[in-house]
Order: structure tokens, then sequence, then C-alpha cells
């Protein structure tokens, strides 16, 4: 399997190239059931991030980070979800299409997250921003839900995201383009 380096927060990997599709490939950075990367990475990331109320993530691989984060901050976090659950009440949507996944997909927040993000300092959170998509929805939902951003963050920032002075992020990844 072809692979390319890591190095972030300190820590090495070796990450597997993804084909997306016939002409581009990237490098899956997948923090599930790497503990000692999710722990470091949170710490690296609010060193450098300012003062913060709430943190918000995306369903599914901003959940490690998120948690984390908010475990060592002390400050709760809020997760956009990517399908209706029956006990959310009144959910807000936006669309959004990532870098990885063919279809559209979709974030969601209830009325009770809408409740707790209004009028709060909101970090958004996510392990990777490529296109931007994902942390563009994530800051629609915030605005919608009359919270204001603090601050932008992600471990690694992709191919273009990798010129973002917006984002705070710990390292960068290419893209494979044939
Ligand atoms: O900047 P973008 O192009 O939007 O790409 C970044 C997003 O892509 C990945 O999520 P993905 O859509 O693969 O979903 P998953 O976390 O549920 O696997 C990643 O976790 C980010 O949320
Ligand atoms: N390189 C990558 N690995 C995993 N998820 C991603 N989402 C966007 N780019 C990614």
């Amino acid at each position: 399997m072809e692979t390319y380096k890591l190095h972030v927060a300190g820590l090495e990997r070796d990450l597997p190239i993804c084909p997306l599709n016939d002409n581009l490939s990237i490098a899956g950075f997948v923090m599930f059931g790497d503990v000692e990367m999710t722990i470091r990475s949170a710490e690296e990331l609010l060193k450098r991030v300012g003062d913060f109320d709430l943190l918000i993530t995306a369903e599914s691989k901003g959940i490690p980070l998120a948690y984390e984060m908010s475990r060592q901050s002390g400050k709760k976090y809020i997760l956009a979800r990517k399908s209706i659950k029956l006990y959310m009440h009144d959910p807000v949507s936006v669309s959004v299409k990532s870098i990885t996944t063919a279809q559209v997909q979709t974030l969601y927040l209830d009325s009770t997250d809408m409740e707790q993000i209004r009028g709060k300092r909101i970090l958004i959170v996510d392990d990777v921003v490529s296109t931007g998509e994902s942390m563009h929805a994530l800051e629609c939902l915030v605005e919608k839900s009359g919270g204001v951003i603090a601050g932008k963050c992600a471990v690694l920032a992709e191919g273009d995201a990798r010129e973002r002075t917006d984002v705070t992020f710990l390292g960068e990844l290419p893209l494979f383009f044939k």
C-alpha cells in the first residue's frame, strides 16, 4: 500500500493513499482509534486558539477531537448530525458536499443546540479542512443559531486550504493528482 508520511503535533504517522476518483487521491487521515493523536492535537490546537464558550463539530470524524478539546478546556461541545434522530426537536439543516463524499450530505442541529449557541462565542473544530464546505456548513449553522464565530480550527489543512489564514491548523496534506 502506498503511504504518505505525516508529521503533526510531534507525532509521525503513515497515511494510506486512497483514490477518490480516476484523477485524484488523498492521504486518508482517520483519528478514530488513535487516542494519542487525538489528545496531542487537542492540546496543540487549544494552545493556538483564542477564547471561546462552546465548541462545535460535524459528525463523524470531528467527534473524538471535539470531545478531547472539550475535556481539556472544560467547555461543552455541540455536534451537528448528518441525519435527523427521533429525539431531535425542530431540526435546522444546511447542505454540505465534502471532498470525500460523492453525494451531498446534510448537517442538522436541533432547537436545544441552537438555544445553547445563541449569543455564545463558538469555536468550530474539524479533523481536516479541504474544500472548506464542511466548515462553511458549520459556520452557517452557528450563524442561523445566533452564535458568534470565535475561531475555526482543524488538525490538517488539505490542498487549497493550506493557504487559508482564517483557519488555525497544525499540519498540511497534499492532494495527489494524476
Ligand atoms: O473541507 P471538506 O471538503 O468539506 O472536507 C473535510 C470534511 O471531510 C471529512 O468528513 P467526511 O465528509 O468524510 O465525513 P465523515 O467525517 O463522516 O467521515 C472531514 O472529517 C471533514 O469534516
Ligand atoms: N485526507 C483526508 N482524510 C480523511 N478525511 C478527509 N476529509 C477531507 N480530506 C480528508
